[in-house]
């Protein structure tokens, strides 16, 4: 069976995830697409060279009878819209982070999702399919570093990541991933944050606060300290260490030939995160592709992505509060667990 998919929003990830379906991966085929920016939605069809029809709202994609299930990329605030759309139409949902831009958009998702008693959203969280945080995961599942208690993380884009990034984006927007792929890692919850300001980078939009350290407490008692640094200029460089009771284990860096040139050694670092985290969008997707047609959801969750919301929403408050604010989760549903 071929999955009919259809994707609403074809801004900058729309666009990768439409191309890797259509020319990379099996089993699925583009059949609608929808964004407000109607010319930007035909050129994608057209560029990619698509058999799609092109609707004016995304509620017509999700309601269209050809459509089997649906990819919301569209702007983070119409992500909640979308997703309860879908779940009241009952068709299986991929949303691109943030699943919804409050906490309490979330927690409707989880509620609707359970009354419709059956699992359709999965949320953008590509780090789980990323080999070097699998590779990870393995080390520590196989107990080589002993228990982890302190984890150093680092989350840097070269420039703010999009024209309207502003105000708290870097704790609700973009370590959103740290928040949901860290405590994947560890099995574990957060029960604490504390956020610190540290001086601004003159290279950025005067009005945003850049660099910022976050601090995390988990149940366990694991320490886990993410510097967020949006205008690095550098790079897009993400890193990860755990430091275990008999050792300390590295997140992998991509493989960059080594160049020894002119008294020095060198290697590449990506600039952009369509690049770093391409194969584990291909991966990604793949698994969501062949899990819908088995009528599975096995990727991230809506309770995932409804505690990575309080997390950030944590992290907000203590950066304005300057305490360290608990983090209050209630208990993971059985429909999740
Ligand atoms: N997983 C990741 O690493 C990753 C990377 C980039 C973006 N994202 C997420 O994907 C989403 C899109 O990001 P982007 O970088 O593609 O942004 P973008 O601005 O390039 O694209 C967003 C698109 O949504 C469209 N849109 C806005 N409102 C709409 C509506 N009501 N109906 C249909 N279309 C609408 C816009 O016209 C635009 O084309 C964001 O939520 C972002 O956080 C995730
Ligand atoms: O939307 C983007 C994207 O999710 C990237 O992976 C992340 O590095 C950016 O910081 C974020 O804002």
């Amino acid at each position: 069976m071929t999955l009919k998919i259809g994707v609403i929003g074809t801004g900058a990830i729309g666009k990768e995830h439409i191309h890797r379906i259509t020319h990379k991966l099996k089993g699925a085929q583009v059949v609608a697409v929808s964004d407000v920016n109607l010319e930007q939605a035909r050129a994608v069809v057209e560029g990619e060279n698509l058999q799609a029809k092109v609707y004016e709202r995304g509620v017509d994609v999700i309601n269209a009878s050809d459509v089997d299930a649906l990819i919301v990329t569209s702007w983070g605030p119409t992500h909640e819209e979308f997703v309860l759309a879908s779940i009241a139409a009952g068709k299986p949902v991929f949303c691109e982070k943030p699943l919804a831009v409050t906490a309490e958009g979330c927690r409707q998702i989880v509620d609707a999702e359970m009354a419709a008693g059956r699992k359709l959203v999965q949320v953008g969280f590509m780090r789980r399919f990323d080999q070097s945080y699998r590779q990870l995961k393995q080390v520590l599942t196989a107990n080589t570093i002993g228990a982890p208690l302190i984890l150093n993380c680092s989350h840097r884009n070269p420039q703010s990541p999009s024209s309207d990034f502003s105000g708290d984006m870097a704790l609700t927007d973009s370590c959103v991933h740290e928040f949901d792929v860290l405590r994947w890692l560890l099995d574990d919850d957060y029960v604490s944050a504390q956020v610190i300001q540290p001086r601004k980078t003159r290279l950025c939009d005067a009005e945003l606060q850049d660099p910022h350290v976050i601090l995390l407490r988990t149940r366990q008692g694991i320490h886990i300290s993410i510097e967020s640094f949006v205008n690095c200029q550098y790079g897009y460089d993400i890193q990860c260490q755990v430091v275990g009771e008999t050792g300390t284990a590295n997140l992998p860096e991509p493989a960059s030939v080594p160049v020894r040139r002119e008294a020095k050694l060198s290697s590449d670092i990506l600039v952009s995160w369509k690049d770093r985290f391409i194969d584990a969008f291909d991966v990604e997707f793949q698994e969501w592709i062949d899990a819908t047609v088995r009528g599975e959801m096995t990727g991230p969750s809506a309770w995932d992505g409804y505690v990575v919301a309080l997390t950030g929403d944590a992290c907000v408050k203590a950066k304005y509060s300057g305490q360290i604010e608990p983090i209050e989760l209630p208990e993971c549903p059985a429909f999740y667990r």
